[in-house]
């Protein structure tokens, strides 16, 4: 899977001994290593290799954790310091302590992963220890380099531009493939540059850390006990107007064991004006960046990545849950299919951002890295805001819990110009007892409230069930006399192949059979909208209630309940089929017969289980039996199903309440195959469902998980979005055939920069068409919202979504 195979050279690097006197030989090699490699070692740094093994110990303490624990850190995770699988490389993970505080750091992520972890205390004060030699030995070693650039640049420029450098750790595992053996080596890291200022990095004796000469070729950088490596980052590069080099590197894993890296980036402050001075400049004077602030390149660095052609990607973007995991359900190691392929080598192996690459044009550069305001929305199209209720705004007995509370949070909401509310109808808590005995008491109350407001209502019928899973504090089941149906007779739910049934909500299956005491569930259904329909009359009427969202599986979600919590699924496993009801197993046999092969009535085989890897599987690995004939024809069945269900009732939805908006969500996965997303490579998955909506005129309500991903720490940000891939396909999937996008947030947003990136998705900049979403929900009140400063920004972004000029 590495792309070049080409035997790899070793490179022997320079290596400055940093206990002694400097000589003026040691700095004319250090500057000669700057210019060709960007690289060079350092020897007697006064670290022991057993600290070493210590940090090692302890971090594989924490790597061996179960994933679903690790993800308490991971990217939508309040501390976001840990990088899971298949984001960077699906071999490699990894773990940040910021500093200058290393010790509380690391002790905030311990104490977030173990319930007693005082035996870790120590690990804590090892890491600030070597945080602490890490910061003296960078402060040392960038005086070091401004000598090696110019006699007397230490003493000019130290202070002056370095001084409020500020440095991080990461602790990098990589778990090579199974299957390395045969495929020889992999890519646990790809080609990347470092934006820091320098970067220290200690490998263990796997080693695999390669750099890529002048002219291209890949150099193995041999592990060397006692050693440290130490990299020009970017914005050394750009300080030093490109005299000295922040190379590409990356990680080739050839052996079958893991390997262990620390990597300790010394970067500039956020606010930090990055800008050769004149001297460095030179005298040919031919300055190679007009001066940028840190921050801006960063954002420079996202917006840039995010067009929708854009293949750059960067290591450091690590703080962010990606669609583009998706891939990885039919992407092998070899990397052998196309599409995929594409993607996969976009996200480990394409080089970070480069400065040069990606900017040839010196003016265009200046452009672009120094102009960067906040985007001004004034004038842009009207994009309506809608506020999603807690969940808890009405009890299992149909009431609303705080109507007061409530009433005045609603009335702050009105003064931001919120144009409406968004709530869950629970089937729940309207039918819970007895079959067509709906109580829509609280709701009626509610609505009455928010019409008084002036506010406008978004509906969800919401057949789900609420919660239920680990964390969750609400909880509300489906219907008492659906679940008392359902001890009887099990496969009105969605089932696995080991027959776990899922409680999230009905199987497909019993769509049209008769088993809800006489009724189907689209008889169930429809039922309940109609009552809904009949009950809210008059605020249909009025125009109160703008739009009706139809939840059509779990979540609400059109899709299968594939990757459940409580089965123990944790990303980024592929998830399990869900056809294994006995309705849905009549649907498929008669499929197969149709089609003349019987045999294929049945499950897939070799489909590993929740947490299973692509490549450990039969059918999902590359070359599997997915895209065989039975492969082709199962996944065609299942994913017919899909489309199926969403048409049926979104039918009669439209039949019951005519006139009304109707829309329906879905979301980006991890595991598309599964969830009954049949895009491949040769198939736009989402193109049959975009039709299906259209051909009901139904909005798309898009649970947008890019909207989380920007996220701003106190170190040098490594979190970038990356708006392309999944959502971008699904996206244009439905504007192609002319259909609305809503969206929504899917974490907690209050600050700017999360506001920023729902803006520019809700109204993209470089839409040739103009093409904008209809309407965005923000998730959702609470108190945190009505806090004075988060409220504010809100109250911003509102304007901003207006298309208004922003008058706080
Ligand atoms: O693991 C390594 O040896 C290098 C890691 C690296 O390049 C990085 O973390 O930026
Ligand atoms: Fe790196």
């Amino acid at each position: 899977m590495v792309s070049e195979l080409e035997t790899t050279k070793t490179i022997k690097l320079p290596s400055l001994d940093i206990s002694k006197p400097l000589h003026l030989s040691s700095l004319s090699s250090l500057s000669e290593a700057c210019k060709e490699w960007g690289f060079f070692q350092i020897t007697n740094h006064g670290i022991s290799k057993e600290l070493y093994n210590k940090i090692y110990s302890y971090s594989n303490d924490l790597f061996t954790l179960p994933m679903e624990t690790k993800l308490k850190l991971g990217p939508s995770s309040f501390l976001k310091t840990y990088t899971p699988h298949f984001i960077a490389s699906p071999f490699f993970e990894s773990l940040r302590v910021s500093g200058p505080d290393f010790a509380s750091s690391s002790q905030a992520s311990i104490d977030v992963l173990l319930s007693s972890s005082t035996q870790m205390i120590e690990f804590s004060e090892i890491l600030q220890e070597y945080g602490r030699k890490m910061t003296e030995i960078s402060k040392g070693i960038l005086k070091l380099i401004l000598m090696s650039l110019g006699e007397d640049f230490s003493t000019k420029y130290y202070d002056s531009e370095f001084k409020n450098c500020h440095g991080y750790l990461r602790i990098n595992n990589y778990s090579p493939p199974k299957n390395l053996e045969e495929l020889k080596e992999a890519e646990g890291l790809g080609m990347h540059t470092d934006m820091s200022c320098i970067t220290i990095v200690y490998q263990d004796e796997v080693g695999g850390l390669q750099v890529k000469s002048k002219d291209g070729k890949w150099m193995d950088i041999l592990p060397c006990e006692g050693t440290l490596v130490v990299n020009i980052g970017d914005m050394f590069q750009a300080w030093s107007n490109d005299k000295f080099r922040s190379s590409e590197h990356r990680v080739v894993l050839k052996k079958e064991v893991n390997r262990f890296s620390l990597a300790f980036f010394w970067c500039f402050e956020n606010d930090k004006t990055v800008h050769a001075p004149d001297e460095v400049v030179g005298k040919e004077n031919l300055r190679m960046y007009k001066q940028f602030v840190c921050v801006d390149y960063l954002r420079f660095r996202e917006n840039n990545e995010k067009g929708i052609c854009s293949r750059q990607f960067n290591l450091h973007l690590m703080n962010f849950t990606t669609t583009r995991t998706r891939t990885w359900a039919v992407v092998s190691e070899k990397g052998k299919g196309d599409c995929a392929k594409e993607d996969h080598d976009s996200l480990i192996s394409s080089a970070a951002y480069s400065i040069e690459e990606t900017q040839p044009d010196v003016d265009i550069k200046h452009l672009q890295v120094a102009e960067l305001p906040e985007r001004d929305f004034t004038g842009t199209p009207y994009v309506p805001v809608y506020v999603m209720l807690p969940l808890d705004t009405i009890n299992m007995e149909c009431e609303i819990v705080d109507p007061d509370g409530l009433s005045n949070q609603l009335k702050i909401l009105k003064s931001a110009k919120v144009d409406g509310i968004m709530v869950d109808c629970w089937w729940g808590i309207v039918e819970s007892h007895i079959p067509q005995q709906y109580n829509w008491s609280g709701y009626k109350r509610l609505f009455n409230i928010v019409r008084d407001l002036d506010l406008k209502l978004q509906v969800v019928m919401s057949f789900h069930e609420c919660g239920g899973n680990v964390g969750d504090d609400v909880h509300i089941p489906l219907p008492h006399w659906v679940t008392e149906i359902g001890n009887g007779n099990p496969d009105i739910y969605f089932t696995d192949k080991e027959g776990r049934r899922n409680h999230e909500c009905l199987t497909w299956g019993i769509d049209k059979e008769r088993v809800l005491r006489g009724r189907t569930a689209v008889e169930v259904y429809l039922d309940y909208m109609r009552s809904f329909r009949v009950e809210f009359d008059e605020f249909f009427e009025d125009g109160t209630i703008s739009e009706i969202e139809i939840g059509l599986g779990p979540c609400g979600e059109l899709r299968y309940a594939s990757y459940p919590a409580n089965h123990g699924w944790k990303y980024p496993g592929i998830g399990e089929f869900q056809c294994y009801d006995k309705y849905l197993m009549k649907s498929l046999r008669k499929a197969a017969e149709k089609r003349g092969h019987s045999f294929w009535g049945k499950g897939p085989e070799n489909t590993g289980s929740y947490n299973s890897m692509p490549h450990e599987t039969g059918f999902f690995r590359d070359g599997g039996e997915y895209n065989g004939y039975y492969g082709r024809f199962f996944l065609g069945w299942y994913s017919q199903i899909l489309i199926d269900h969403g048409d049926r009732v979104l039918g009669l939805a439209n039949l019951a309440f005519e006139g009304t908006p109707i829309a329906t969500k879905t979301a980006s996965h991890a595991a598309e195959l599964t969830a009954g997303f049949y895009n491949q490579c040769n198939r736009d998955g989402y193109a049959p469902i975009a039709s299906m909506l259209k051909k009901h005129g139904a909005t798309l309500n898009f649970t947008c998980v890019e909207l989380r991903t920007l996220d701003h720490h106190e170190d040098f940000p490594e979190a970038l979005a990356d708006p392309e891939g999944l959502v971008w396909q699904v996206l244009n999937s439905a504007w192609d055939v002319s259909i609305p996008v809503a969206s929504e947030n899917a974490l907690p947003c209050f600050v700017k920069e999360c506001y920023n990136k729902i803006l520019e998705n809700a109204k993209p900049s470089n839409n040739p068409d103009g093409r904008h979403l209809s309407a965005f929900t923000y998730l959702r009140l609470g108190q945190t919202l009505m806090e004075t400063d988060n409220f504010l920004e809100f109250q911003r972004f509102v304007q901003r979504m207006h298309g208004k000029s922003i008058s706080i």
